[in-house]
């Protein structure tokens, strides 16, 4: 069909309280609390929302969606006051957002003062050819340095969109039309690769799918969703799963004028592997300069790229047969060098520091346990991450570690 031209006032109100779908396996259910604000009250007041609610933390009258195949029931959860008023509209189980309520992102007040600030940022978008808009930077970034720092806006259960469709769409559009105005106006900047429901395609091309409290969901952070994917992005991630802040850092040095890009997918496959994936789950053709070069050059990186998967085997393997050698670890590092993969070379570090200290050389063990941290602590989950806990170990008493000597044939 058309698509729906979105409009920023768009009423909502007028759509009916039942669903209007006679054959819909979906019901909408009556929420205990009789909602008395009518929906003009919603849009004047929806500069300022600083109503507290009978629905704390949430800023909205909770709405709820029953699918009648599986019993689920997923509801919307607005708090249009989050991270210093940009707004959070959540659509997900009520066992979930019971766990979201006790997020430090709720409880912990100035946990987001440094979050979604854009006033001047180190980037501008661009036309790309082929590709929509992109990040272009602005000035010279240093590995490490802030790009984007972010709250996510919508988070939808990945369940949700299996029930009826124009129900769902229906309720999508809720998350949305609560939100408030400059939020919805950064939402509606985002692109979409097909005609449809505007919400829905929004979430389509944008969204990322994570795990959350457990489940997989869709989270759109909007201004994160203006970069484009490279196989050999310049940037490197970091979530946080209290406070629900993701961070974009540089990854190598960034000169003014290049494009700022981040990757949809895992970078350690093949060419073929990366087109397939990156065509099933988000639907376009890589152009990205890797995807673009030579059939010789592709084959180079596809044979490194299989090199360093089956190192990383080998380097994992602690049977007494063991292949591994402080050798192979710095081959790994080198070919990670050779392949541009920057912002992964934590994953290299960690193995090169179990390498050097299974074999008793601690000097280099630490070395590599602190680059491993440098790295790790921006491209994954942090301090809580398994990875840093045990480089953190190892750098503290080398000797103490599980891995120390346990490559030494012992006699
Ligand atoms: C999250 S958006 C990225 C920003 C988008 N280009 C825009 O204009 O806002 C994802 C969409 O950008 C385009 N895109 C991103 N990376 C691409 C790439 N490497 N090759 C081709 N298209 C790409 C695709 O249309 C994709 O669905």
């Amino acid at each position: 069909g058309q698509p729906l031209d979105i409009q920023y006032q768009a009423d909502f109100c007028n759509a009916p309280e039942k669903s209007i779908f006679p054959n819909s396996s979906v019901a909408q259910i009556e929420e205990e609390h009789q909602h008395s604000g009518s929906c003009s009250q919603h849009n004047a007041a929806n500069e300022n929302i600083v109503r507290t609610s009978s629905y704390t933390p949430w800023t909205h009258k909770r709405q709820c969606l029953e699918d009648e195949e599986n019993y689920q029931e997923y509801c919307i959860y607005t708090n249009a006051n989050f991270a210093n008023g940009r707004g959070i509209s959540l659509f997900t189980s009520r066992e979930i957002a019971k766990r979201v309520e006790l997020l430090p992102a709720f409880l912990q007040q100035g946990i987001h003062d440094n979050a979604n600030q854009f006033d001047e940022p180190p980037w501008e978008i661009r036309r790309v050819p082929g590709r929509g808009n992109g990040l272009f930077a602005t000035r010279t970034l240093y590995r490490g340095d802030e790009i984007i720092v972010a709250t996510p806006v919508g988070v939808y259960h990945s369940e949700v969109f299996s029930a009826d469709r124009l129900t769902g769409y229906q309720f999508l559009r809720k998350t949305f039309e609560q939100m408030p105005n400059a939020t919805r106006e950064v939402i509606l900047r985002t692109a979409t690769n097909k005609p449809g429901d505007p919400i829905m395609e929004r979430i389509n091309t944008n969204a990322f799918l994570g795990d959350f409290e457990g489940a997989p969901h869709f989270l759109l952070y909007p201004e994160t969703a203006l970069m484009n994917h490279d196989c050999r992005p310049n940037t490197m991630t970091y979530h946080d799963s209290s406070s629900l802040i993701h961070a974009t850092y540089a990854s190598r040095t960034i000169l003014p004028g290049e494009e700022i890009t981040t990757t949809y997918i895992n970078v350690l496959q093949t060419y073929e592997e990366r087109q397939t994936h990156l065509r099933a789950a988000w639907g376009f053709s890589c152009t990205c300069a890797l995807c673009s070069s030579n059939i010789g050059e592709i084959s180079t990186s596809d044979s490194r790229t299989r090199e360093i998967l089956e190192m990383q085997t080998y380097l994992s393997d602690w049977s007494a047969g063991s292949l591994a050698t402080p050798k192979m670890a710095r081959q790994l590092l080198a070919l990670y060098e050779a392949e541009e993969i920057h912002a992964a070379i934590g994953k290299g570090h960690v193995l090169a520091a179990l390498a050097h200290n299974a074999v008793g050389d601690t000097f280099r063990a630490k070395k590599h346990a602190r680059l491993a941290i440098e790295a790790e602590l921006v491209n994954s989950g942090g301090e809580k991450d398994e990875d840093v806990k045990d480089m953190l170990m190892l750098k503290e008493n080398p000797e103490a570690h599980r891995s120390y000597m346990a490559r030494i044939p012992k006699s």
